[in-house]
């Protein structure tokens, strides 16, 4: 269930550099005070959940602020830890810190693999699988660059229609302990840009965000999966270049800086105003926060300020940011995927290599997994995919019409040549008989054609206006071609037994040789709409159209129009290509109905074509 989470606010003043400089911040219990710069004799005091001081140290500051939501990411749910405040205030020393006394990251991924090992005892029986991975990014000069491959330059952020935030092809490892993060975390920390300013001889040029993945798996009694995130975040300090003196390359860094920061504070208005439209597309910066701020994290903001008088505005802004920073409320979320063991294919769509498979279902559970999800679900139906579960439908639906259609016949013959004096050695019976075992052969090529296709071709049902009255059921068939609408309209269209096969069962028939000629017409015609091969390869270039095809050219397909097309498109670009036709039913929105229809097209094409 959704949980209203407020994002936590928390003030930490770095220690004075050096005695010489005036200070103009008091710390005293959870408030800050500054001078008012309108009225010097007054002073503005600013009320947070927790400040702490010079003296407060990165074990206090990680044992209060972080710790307590680390086990959120083992259940499922997202945790977002971010520095925010003025250049050189300490955001780096928070988050990361020296080797000798190390900040939140360290400490996050230490704790992390212990709780692991903690919880792999207490739950001991039930037997949970542990994975854990990285990615590292950095936002310079409005580019996402990928830390761990620098080569992944201007990276490209995507949102799926779930809102999850993407970014494709970013680097990620996985990690099985601490040292293991060491390795990979080393290097792609030295890709930080970092470069000396006047206020800081190592400032941070960039924003960074280290996102930690755990995914918890358990396969007993079923296949559970719980997916969660940590984003640890170091912004880049906000600088006021009158004082920074910054020229050249770090005047430009700066104006990103600020601008990134400044859409910051734009989101965080519009939260707070309950905007319908919150701005987030306005920079990368807010984009990558969008789930941290207003989305589903479980947020802490450690605003960083430095307590020296040249820092008097720059804290002034800050603790004003800060406090309406505290107002926002996230709506945190679990995301939790619950399945049968691996379901058997069928061969009605084109096979995928087994690896790949697996990949893009698990892409197909992060897409449809939301907090809606039950935590169990005791139906195995309901773990079919529905395609499946109408192909089965469909096939028991095929045979029970064609056994039924094969005696309606038969009925009807007998019927007729009942009534024949001059068939006394039953030689019309005979042939007509031989005639009726063509046609039942006939019905079962067209229900296997059916069942290898998976799709009904309709074409005829939009030309013919009796197939177009919905089903004809069991009492229909046998009292003619009336239509019985209650029975018909809990049934759905595709499991009518095809239009042809009931105006051949309702035409009155006269002769042997009527019926011999009809067969044959219709043989010609069934074979000239349901040619399997023809329809694969239909079904082929139809999958090679949703991989290429432009958003423009999406939208010219039948059925498709402008918001689908970019649904198709936005997938495509961030999962790759589709498969199967079975991939679009993970597109959120997308339903086994929709993509019926947008097979028919295919099958449309292919009677043409023949
Ligand atoms: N709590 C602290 N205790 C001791 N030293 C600190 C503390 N906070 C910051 N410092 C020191 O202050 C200096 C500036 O800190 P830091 O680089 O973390 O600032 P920053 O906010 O990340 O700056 P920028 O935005 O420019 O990157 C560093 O030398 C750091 O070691």
């Amino acid at each position: 269930m959704d949980k209203k989470s407020k994002v936590k606010v928390v003030i930490r003043m770095r220690p004075p550099h050096g005695n010489q400089e005036k200070v103009c911040v008091t710390v005293e219990n959870n408030a800050v005070e500054i001078f008012n710069h309108r009225n010097v004799n007054e002073n503005i005091k600013y009320e947070f959940t927790a400040v702490y001081d010079q003296n407060c140290s990165q074990l206090k500051i990680y044992t209060e602020c972080v710790r307590p939501l680390l086990d959120c990411s083992l259940q499922g749910q997202n945790i977002s830890i971010f520095a925010y405040g003025p250049t050189g205030a300490g955001k780096t020393h928070t988050m990361l810190g020296p080797a000798s006394d190390p900040g939140i990251i360290p400490r996050v991924i230490n704790s992390l693999f212990q709780r692991i090992e903690e919880e792999k005892k207490q739950l001991g029986c039930e037997k949970w699988n542990y994975k854990v991975s990285f990615s590292y990014l950095e936002i310079y000069n409005e580019k996402v660059q990928d830390l761990l491959l620098p080569k992944n330059t201007d990276l490209p952020i995507r949102e799926d229609a779930e809102k999850n935030i993407l970014v494709p092809n970013l680097g990620e490892k996985i990690i099985e302990n601490f040292d293991d993060f060491k390795i990979h975390f080393g290097p792609a920390s030295n890709n930080r840009t970092i470069a000396a300013t006047k206020m800081n001889m190592r400032s941070s040029r960039s924003h960074s965000i280290l996102l930690l993945k755990v995914v918890k798996t358990t396969e007993e009694p079923q296949h559970r999966e719980l997916h969660g995130k940590i984003y640890l975040i170091d912004l880049a300090g906000s600088e006021d270049n009158r004082r920074t003196g910054n020229k050249g390359i770090r005047l430009k860094e700066s104006g990103a800086i600020n601008r990134s920061l400044f859409a910051l504070g734009e989101v965080v208005d519009a939260i707070n105003a309950g905007l319908p439209r919150i701005p987030y597309r306005n920079s990368k910066l807010t984009r990558l926060l969008q789930d941290s701020i207003g989305g589903s994290c479980h947020s802490v903001m450690i605003v960083n300020i430095a307590p020296e008088e040249r820092y008097y505005y720059d804290t002034y802004c800050t603790l004003n940011f800060a406090t309406k920073s505290k107002k926002i409320v996230n709506n945190t979320t679990t995301k939790e995927i619950v399945r049968l063991h691996p379901i058997q294919k069928t061969s009605q769509f084109p096979s995928q290599p087994e690896e790949e498979d697996q990949t893009k279902r698990r892409r197909l559970d992060d897409i449809q997994a939301s907090t809606t999800t039950p935590p169990f679900v005791t139906d195995p139906a309901h773990l079919l995919s529905p395609l499946m579960r109408r192909q089965i439908r469909l096939e028991e639906s095929v045979n029970h019409r064609l056994e039924e259609f094969e005696q309606n016949i038969l009925q009807q013959m007998r019927q007729m040549t009942g009534g024949l004096s001059a068939d006394v050695d039953g030689t019309v019976l005979k042939d007509i008989e031989k005639q009726i075992q063509t046609v039942r052969e006939q019905l079962k090529d067209v229900g296997q054609t059916v069942l290898n296709t998976a799709v009904v071709s309709q074409k005829e049902n939009n030309s013919d206006k009796e197939t177009e009255k919905p089903i004809f059921t069991k009492r229909s068939l046998l009292k003619g071609n009336k239509v019985n609408t209650e029975e018909n309209s809990s049934c759905s269209p595709l499991f009518a037994p095809h239009p042809r096969l009931l105006k051949r069962n309702f035409r009155t028939m006269t002769s042997a040789s009527d019926i011999k000629e009809e067969n044959a017409e219709e043989k010609e015609k069934d074979n000239m709409t349901f040619n399997p091969s023809l329809q694969q390869k239909h079904n082929e270039s139809f999958l090679a159209q949703l991989n290429t095809a432009s958003v423009k050219e999406l939208k010219m397909l039948h059925t498709v129009g402008a918001k689908r097309a970019k649904l198709i498109f936005d997938w495509r670009e961030t999962y790759g290509s589709y498969k199967s036709f079975e991939d679009l039913l993970k597109i959120p929105g997308f339903t086994e109905k929709y993509l019926q229809s947008l097979l028919h097209l295919v099958s449309f094409k292919c009677s043409i074509s023949t």
